[in-house]
């Protein structure tokens, strides 16, 4: 698990470990982590976009470092009476130049670091600034993040710099999770110590693996969990087939199914006990219900049923518009019954009754506090969020799993995952973890599908064992 702190939890962290380092210590520690990335991209000539505050500062400390190596280095000050001067003072004695503007050599640089802004940021860049930065053609290196990102919402303020790397200190920031910074890079500047409890969560494969139920000697079918599957309808029975075989596949306990699909269930999965309504299914440890269910009043019902029966439920597209549109839903639900709902864009809106907007994690930290429910956001980077108020991002490694069908194999992981046992926030990430990679695998760098996907899976876990 690697943590990710706000702006504010990081400049209170540094506040206090400033206080006990020598003066300017940290910054040179920073900048000598920029100027070891920046040297090992190999670059001959580094120009410096320097802005008004520390951030420009790690920017002239690093172009000091590199002057050290021998390489040749420009600085662009855009700020020209606000720059750093202890930065300035030590670039200009390892003899690197320093310009205005106007002078900016910005096409003969093998390499652009960017400390135009950093975690004080706001808004997009500058006139000039983005004006220098439309010409690069070169890699850039951000120094903490890419200008023009805002560091606790990753949201981009156009114009804004796109960084193949960032260099940061101490620790992740949200825009690290949230959006993309190219190769993040962090520095150990020593501020562990002073930092508070994480404000986001990012999973590893050991979580990952740890959240997952495997069978050992003395478990048999019924005992790793058993996951219910309540979706699909004549118009949608491929919902049913998609959600059941990503449950199937990532676990080996038993899975049922139950709903209008259950002939092509159990053609696709003779192993899976198909039943045509959730009265017959039998007992579960785990419900997934909605996808490709519809809304209809029968489908209501089904839904009220599976929230009355006090398992932990993954409730996912149809699932989710009829909570919106029948708020009662949740009465039937006992508020101990921990439920995952996996909502995109569209579907939040309908629940929420009101757009995510730009603060992702705020937005869907506030829902899940609202519903008393865990609400996984899906997006490029899938926000999870507990109502107890942690927060876990999952960053997609790649887009492949933007593609129909696509949120019925989560829906199937997740409910496989939560029959297991694991806390339903680990769950979901876990499964939004495990989803993203069985997409990569399934691809392999070409367009794939849904079925592809949940065939991935195997392979995917078998990766992280
Ligand atoms: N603290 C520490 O121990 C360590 C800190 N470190 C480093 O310090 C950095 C934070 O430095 P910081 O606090 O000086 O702020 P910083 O982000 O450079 O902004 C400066 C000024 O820029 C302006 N500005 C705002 N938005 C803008 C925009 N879009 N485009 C252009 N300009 C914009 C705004 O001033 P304004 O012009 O609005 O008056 C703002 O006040 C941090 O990211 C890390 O790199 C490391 O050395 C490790 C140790
Ligand atoms: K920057």
């Amino acid at each position: 698990m690697r943590g990710v702190w706000t702006v504010e939890q990081v400049t209170a962290a540094e506040d206090r470990l400033l206080a006990r380092t020598p003066d300017g210590a940290l910054m040179r520690k920073a900048a000598f982590g920029v100027a070891l990335a920046a040297a090992r991209t190999g670059a001959r000539h580094v120009v410096l976009l320097v802005g008004a505050g520390n951030n420009g500062g790690d920017a002239l400390w690093a172009g000091a470092f590199l002057r050290r190596r021998g390489v040749r280095v420009t600085a662009v000050l855009l700020a020209p009476d606000r720059a750093h001067p202890a930065g300035l003072t030590a670039l200009r004695r390892a003899g690197g130049r320093v310009v205005g503007v106007d002078d900016a050599p910005i096409e003969q640089a093998d390499l652009v670091i960017d400390g135009i802004v950093g975690l004080q940021a706001r808004g997009g860049l500058r006139p000039d600034a983005a004006a220098l930065v439309d010409r690069v053609a070169s890699p850039i290196l951000a120094v903490d993040l890419p200008s023009g990102v805002d560091p606790d919402t990753g949201v981009v303020h156009e114009p804004a710099v796109r960084a193949d790397l960032t260099v940061t200190f101490g620790c992740l920031k949200p825009v690290h999770v949230l959006a993309d910074c190219g190769r993040v890079e962090l520095v150990d500047i020593g501020l562990g110590p002073e930092l508070p409890a994480p404000s986001l969560r990012v999973l590893e494969a050991a979580d990952v693996l740890a959240a997952w139920r495997f069978p050992g000697p003395k478990d048999d079918k019924y005992t790793q969990g058993v996951t219910g599957v309540a979706a699909g309808s004549s118009t949608y029975p491929g919902a049913a087939v998609l959600a059941t075989s990503a449950a199937v596949l990532a676990t080996s306990g038993m899975v049922r199914y139950a709903g209008s699909a259950a002939d092509e269930v159990r053609g696709v999965w003779p192993e899976v006990v198909a039943t045509g309504s959730v009265e017959d299914a039998g007992r579960v440890q785990a419900w997934v219900v909605g996808p490709g269910l519809g809304t209809g009043s029968s489908s209501v019902e089904v839904l009220r049923r599976l929230l009355g029966e006090g398992v932990p439920l993954c409730v996912d597209a149809d699932g989710i518009t009829m909570l919106a549109q029948h708020p009662d839903l949740w009465d039937a639900r006992d508020p101990e019954t921990p439920v995952v709902i996996t909502p995109h864009d569209r579907e939040f809106a309908r629940i929420a009754g009101h757009e995510v907007g730009d603060d992702r994690v705020a937005a869907t930290r506030g829902l899940a506090k609202r519903l008393n429910a865990v609400v996984l956001l899906k997006g490029n980077t899938t926000v999870i969020a507990d109502p107890d108020g942690r927060v876990i991002v999952n960053k997609a490694s790649s887009s492949w799993a933007a593609t129909a069908g696509s949120g019925d194999v989560l829906s199937g992981i997740i409910g496989a995952v939560l029959a297991g046992g694991a806390d339903p926030a680990t769950a979901a990430g876990a499964a939004a973890w495990l989803h993203d990679r069985a997409a990569t695998l399934a691809a392999d760098g070409v367009p794939t599908s849904a079925s592809r996907i949940a065939a991935a899976i195997p392979d995917a876990l078998r990766a992280i064992r």
